[in-house]
């Protein structure tokens, strides 16, 4: 079975409020698959849905070929899952924690493996009320690999880390994914996503709006072809280029285009003509960053309040 998660036209409310409106995707094996979105976009609504955590409203789930809600005892122990928050007893060790959560499951690594892959060995012996947020985060994450699963969960593992430790864990979850492990993670860092996933979906107001790979969701931006004119050359002077024409100021020009090459290509054959000198000449893809904010500053669909009146 290449697909581990099927997901399919699921939808989930709180009330009369609609939190995730008909999302569908998958993850195939041994596959990154990265949930990008704005704040309250339903990413975390999605995963608890695909972790079993909560029925959905209407659609369908799979993971590893079962119903994650209803026949939660064989997925269970075949998962990983780090909440975006996780809750521990604050006056135990990170040892004790660790060993109480390796008390739950079938097969776990031995707690000091897990504490190694996330760099907490020498925090062992500390309470978890002493840990920094961001060593917090990454017991969350070793209890996650714990069981070593099959299917891996991550909300949001990396807020609150530092550089290096963002690194290390980006390097444990591609290790994982080496030894063929399915990831499904949602983040706000882009880096991330472009780091580690894939694949990507960008959710907003509880749909997926963009999927595909980085490079598919940035194709669906315009480039960016800039270069500063010399003050000997009037602007009114330039061709006819394809694409959409920004100038920043007098002599900063920006140009948007879905055909880079074209633009560029009547950019300088011109400036050969004329014997122009582009200063500053640069042709750049979008980026992911572009295609999200595109996807944030899209309209929104209706209002929170006609959206209740629809529901209900
Ligand atoms: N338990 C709840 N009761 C009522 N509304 C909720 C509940 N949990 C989430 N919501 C609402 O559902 C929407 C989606 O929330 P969700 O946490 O899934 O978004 P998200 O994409 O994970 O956001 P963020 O990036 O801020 O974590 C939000 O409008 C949120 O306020």
């Amino acid at each position: 079975m290449a697909e581990v998660v099927e997901v399919t036209g699921v939808h989930r409310s709180y009330g009369g409020y609609e939190a995730v409106r008909g999302v569908t995707f998958s993850v195939a094996r041994g596959e990154l698959f990265a949930l990008l979105g704005t704040n309250g976009a339903g990413k975390t609504s999605t995963l608890e849905v695909v972790e079993g955590l909560a029925r959905p409203g209407a659609g369908r789930v799979r993971v590893l070929g079962h119903d994650p809600y209803t026949q939660r005892p064989a997925v269970r122990p075949r998962i990983g899952v780090m909440l975006q928050q996780g809750g521990f007893p604050a006056d135990l060790t990170v040892t004790e924690t660790a060993a109480m959560w390796a008390g739950t499951l079938t097969a776990p690594r031995p707690v000091a493996e897990a504490l190694e892959l996330v760099d907490l060995t020498d925090r062992a012996a500390v309470t978890v009320k002493q840990l920094s947020g961001g060593e917090k985060r990454r017991l969350d994450l070793a209890l996650a690999v714990l069981g070593r699963p099959e299917v891996l969960f991550l909300d949001e593992p990396t807020t609150g880390l530092d550089p290096e430790s963002r690194r290390n864990t980006w390097a444990l979850v591609r290790s994982l994914l080496d030894d063929g492990v399915t990831v499904l993670l949602t983040t706000h860092y882009l880096d991330e996503a472009e780091e580690l996933a894939d694949r990507l979906a960008i959710m907003h107001e509880g749909r997926i709006v963009r999927a595909g790979t980085v490079a598919e969701v940035v194709a669906s931006q315009p480039a960016t072809v800039s270069f500063a004119l010399p003050a000997t050359v009037a602007r009114a002077e330039l061709p006819d280029l394809a694409g959409t024409l920004v100038v920043d100021d007098g002599r900063r020009v920006e140009v948007h285009t879905d055909t880079m090459q074209t633009t560029l290509t009547e950019l300088l054959l011109w400036a050969r003509d004329r014997a122009v000198e582009l200063e500053e000449l640069s042709a750049r893809p979008a980026s992911l960053e572009q295609a999200f904010l595109a996807v944030a500053s899209s309209a929104p669909s209706s209002s929170r309040t006609e959206q209740t009146e629809v529901a209900a």
